[in-house]
């Protein structure tokens, strides 16, 4: 199942909730949320009262991504504010055994996600414990950010991974995702595409209608 999943970190947030109204109008069904500490990441972005703020007006499924150090300590919270799955960085994590186990006991879907340097290997290990893997095509931290090449080889290994064993996880991918660069990791084997600046740089709309139909195009090309 392929998923546009857009980025709120590229909406004019002086318009959120009409911006999500517009996505969820055009029938788009995931919403990727970055939360950013300032420590994992150089940035600060947001955090849970604007999560929650949205989820009252929204029953899009919310893809919470913490770009943040030691992510546990907030599961909780972001439970609470209306998370549907919360991913967190291997990087990040003392134990991310332990964080991934924390974040399905807390009844909310959960994904693992790798900066470009980290290698496949580290996590291929707890594949049959996640429902996604995250992995980041740029460096975490900004959107409208050149897609990295050297990241196109690690989805294509994980897609090999996922489909020998039979298991049921997603491949999301972030960073870079265009009209450039989407076939390239629809045919490496991802199935979830985070955009930020592809949706939201002028008329959403028309913008979704195109980046919909061009996954129905590749999806029929590749398949
Ligand atoms: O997490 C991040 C950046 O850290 C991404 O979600 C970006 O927000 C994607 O933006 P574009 O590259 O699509 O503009």
């Amino acid at each position: 199942m392929y998923q546009l999943c857009p980025s709120i970190l590229s909406a004019d947030f002086n318009r959120l909730g009409e911006q999500i109204k517009i996505l969820e109008n055009e029938g788009v069904q995931w919403l990727h949320i970055d939360v950013m500490d300032g420590d994992f990441v150089p940035s600060i972005s947001f955090g849970m009262p604007v999560i929650k703020s949205i989820r009252k007006e929204s029953k899009m499924f919310f893809d919470v991504h913490l770009m943040v150090t030691e992510p546990e300590r907030y599961i909780q919270d972001f439970v609470n504010c209306g998370a549907d799955s919360i991913t967190v960085h291997a990087e990040a994590c003392e134990d991310l055994e332990r964080t991934i186990e924390r974040i399905k006991d807390a009844g909310v879907k959960v994904g693992v996600s790798i900066k470009p340097a980290t290698p496949v290997n580290d996590i291929s290990h707890m594949l049959e414990d996640v429902d996604m893997v995250l992995v980041m095509t740029v460096q975490p931290g900004f959107g409208g950010q050149k897609y990295m090449d050297e990241c196109t080889e690690k989805i294509q290994e994980l897609r090999e991974l996922i489909d020998k064993e039979n298991l049921d996880v997603d491949i999301e991918v972030d960073g870079g995702i265009n009209e450039g660069t989407l076939e390239t990791v629809m045919k490496a084997g991802a199935n979830i595409f985070v955009a930020g600046s592809w949706v939201f740089g002028g008329d959403i709309a028309e913008n979704v209608r195109h980046i919909q139909k061009e996954i129905e195009e590749i999806s029929d090309r590749i398949e």
